[in-house]
């Protein structure tokens, strides 16, 4: 006789409702299964694994105990919700996860509403938290609002000024802090070692009995007897106040993350418990539970392609060519070597931005800030200042957190800081939160600022060199992600005359005016374009800023067509030539002029390709771009726009 399995709980779970009435050993249950089903789905997906793993006893408990979606549950950056996402009705479609027209691999408003705010960038769900209490206190609602965040994402000045607030507003905010005592990389700073003094207390086992004792004696709503205990057991765990408590908020914890009988009854507790002031609840957890590759080595599994559940092993696909961040890492190593004064900073991101051999080898001059882009900025305006040469290796989106400090601590005093913008343009499968696609428009306006966009990985090495011996103000560099076109790095490169671009290939009737990395598209364009008989010269512009006049005006009167290509937002390097033009009377003559850059509109996750497909600045559409301007047709016959 077979026996019949059993149906798997998780099947049984549609939404978070049915998970409600579940019994502890139920919720246990129905972890593991959450977990088995995450690791299956990034296996074959890739994404985000070591955080969500680390919180799925976590996830389980707060859709147990709160009634989400009307409490309003908000995860920090977002890149742990993926068990969030399996237990709120898209199980099925996270097989399609960070695929074009997929699920987003963050948590997005318009995905669900058991999302109520999108997320990617760190540090925000306080300040979003706090702000969805004080609108339920404003109509009446008696609603939860529970904010979960990471010991990493606590170190960011954000999350600060949302406390200080918070403590201060003393609305109804519950914060969950996540504590694994990991970033990507291993926390730095301050408040990351004040969470491990917190929590090395010899009481950590006292608030554990207290968290049973809580769950088989009390039933809601907290006694005033219990909640004496609690209090005392708070003080006793840490000798004290807590900076939280001196920040207004309600400490609770240490709690053990992966413990349902821990978790449940606490949550239960703060739920039914105080209503005046913020409440923070800290659980400690460990990155990658679970899955032993990742436990071992979370950074390399904090986010993965492709891998063997057995093995661990991921898929990296095969290059020819290194990576943009490498070949970045290498030729500042290089410089460095060469030179004292150059120092590296992150902000909290080193093997992202290929830092780490640079952190190892000059340790001195090697500097993690934390997720801090703003303070990353003016502490290398700082060491600037003092006649250092300072390079902010930073993704192009992080970059954004620290426009004004850009602006106003670096560029204003025309400071020597160097910012390698890694990740510019289209960054694929992380989407419109990530993508690279403003630096371009938001630096371009800022006087002093020189922009260096290298179209290959040797470009980027001459690059390197050029900033590391510009000491008359800021420069910038942006290069994408992912793999160079596999050309020669120069041994020892010479530096690059500021402003100047060149001309690749000599054509007739057509200019296409390429920036950085579009250039091979240029350059495939051009080919595609040759064999319908049309002669097109390509340029590499190089700089964005300053950008070089006498090229573009020599372009400009000697061709019928110019395209400009760009892998940026609207107001970028292409905005600003073409204003030029305008002003200087270039287009007046009859010059046939297009400007391919990314419309204006976000884009989401998909593969980078199919992106820049879609924003209209791809070989087929310079392609299309010419043939429109030339009133000519395309294979299909169609006249172009
Ligand atoms: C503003 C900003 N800077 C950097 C990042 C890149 N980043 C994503 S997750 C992460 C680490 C977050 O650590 P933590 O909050 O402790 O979460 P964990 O991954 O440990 O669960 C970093 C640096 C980001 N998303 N946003
Ligand atoms: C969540 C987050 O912000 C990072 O983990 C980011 O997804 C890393 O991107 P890369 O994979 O391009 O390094
Ligand atoms: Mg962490």
């Amino acid at each position: 006789m077979t026996m019949k399995p059993e149906t798997p709980l998780l099947d049984t779970v549609h939404d978070p409702a049915d998970l409600r009435r579940f019994s502890t050993a139920q919720l246990e249950q129905l972890a593991h299964e959450v977990r088995a089903e995450m690791i299956d789905i990034v296996s074959h997906t890739g994404g985000h694994l070591s955080a969500g793993l680390g919180v799925v006893e976590l996830t389980v408990a707060l859709h147990h105990v709160f009634n989400t979606p009307d409490d309003r549950l908000i995860w920090d950056v977002g890149h742990q919700s993926y068990p969030h996402k399996i237990l709120t009705g898209r199980r099925e479609r996270m097989r399609s996860l960070r695929q074009g027209g997929g699920i987003s691999g963050f948590t997005l408003r318009g995905e669900s509403p058991y999302d109520p705010f999108g997320a990617g960038h760190s540090s925000t769900s306080i300040s979003a938290g706090l702000g969805m209490a004080a609108a339920a206190e404003l109509v009446g609602d008696d609603r939860a609002v529970i904010a979960v965040i990471g010991d990493g994402s606590m170190s960011a000045g954000m999350a600060f000024e949302a406390m200080n607030n918070a403590g201060a507003m003393r609305s109804r905010l519950i914060v969950v802090l996540n504590d694994n005592d990991m970033s990507i990389a291993p926390p730095v700073g301050a408040m990351s070692a004040y969470l491990s003094r917190l929590l090395s207390s010899k009481s950590w086992l006292s608030i554990r009995d207290l968290a049973k004792e809580v769950a088989s004696h009390l039933p809601p709503p907290l006694e005033r007897t219990a909640r004496r205990a609690e209090e005392y057991a708070r003080s006793f765990v840490t000798g004290g106040g807590t900076l939280f408590e001196e920040l207004g908020f309600y400490y609770v914890g240490p709690i053990d993350g992966h413990r349902m009988d821990h978790l449940v009854p606490v949550m239960r507790n703060v739920r039914d418990g105080r209503r005046d002031g913020p409440v923070l609840i800290h659980v400690v957890t460990r990155k990658g539970k679970g899955y032993a590759p990742a436990e071992a080595a979370p950074d390399k599994y904090h986010g993965v392609s492709r891998f063997n559940v057995v093995t661990g092993v991921q898929d990296k696909g095969k290059s020819q060519a290194p990576a943009y961040t490498s070949v970045f890492g290498k030729a500042l190593l290089a410089e460095a070597t060469r030179d004292p004064r150059i120092c590296a900073i992150t902000a909290a991101m080193p093997s992202g931005t290929g830092l780490d051999r640079f952190a190892t080898t000059f340790p001195d001059r090697y500097f993690d800030v934390g997720i801090a882009e703003q303070h990353a900025v003016t502490f290398a305006a700082g060491l600037a200042s003092e006649g250092l040469r300072p390079f902010v290796a930073m993704y192009s989106t992080f970059l954004q957190r620290a426009f004004d400090q850009v602006v106003h601590d670096v560029a204003l005093q025309n400071l020597p800081v160097r910012l390698a913008i890694d990740r510019a343009g289209f960054v694929g499968a992380d989407g419109a939160t990530h993508g690279g696609v403003f630096d371009l428009a938001f630096l371009g306006c800022i006087p002093n600022m020189v922009i260096g966009c290298p179209a290959d990985e040797a470009e980027l090495v001459r690059m390197v060199a050029t900033a590391a011996v510009y000491d008359q103000g800021p420069l910038a560099l942006r290069y994408p992600r992912g793999e160079g076109v596999g050309v020669e790095i120069p041994e020892v490169p010479e530096p690059l005359p500021i402003g100047k671009g060149r001309v690749v290939r000599e054509g007739k009737s057509v200019a296409l005016l390429a920036l950085g990395t579009r250039l091979a598209d240029c350059l495939a364009a051009a080919d595609l374009l040759a064999a319908r008989g049309l002669s097109a010269t390509v340029a590499d512009a190089r700089f964005a800023k300053p950008f070089d006049e006498e090229l573009i005006e020599r372009l400009a009167r000697s061709h019928e067509v110019l395209v400009i290509v760009e892998e940026g937002s609207v107001g970028g390097f292409g905005s600003i030539v073409l204003t030029w033009m305008a002003n200087r009377g270039l287009m007046d003559g009859g010059l046939k002029t297009r400007l391919l850059c990314i419309p204006d509109r976000f884009f989401e996750h998909d593969k980078a390709e199919r992106q820049c497909a879609l924003a209209g600045i791809d070989t087929q559409a310079i392609i299309d771009a010419v043939l429109g301007c030339l009133n000519l047709t395309d294979q299909t016959g169609e006249a172009q726009a």
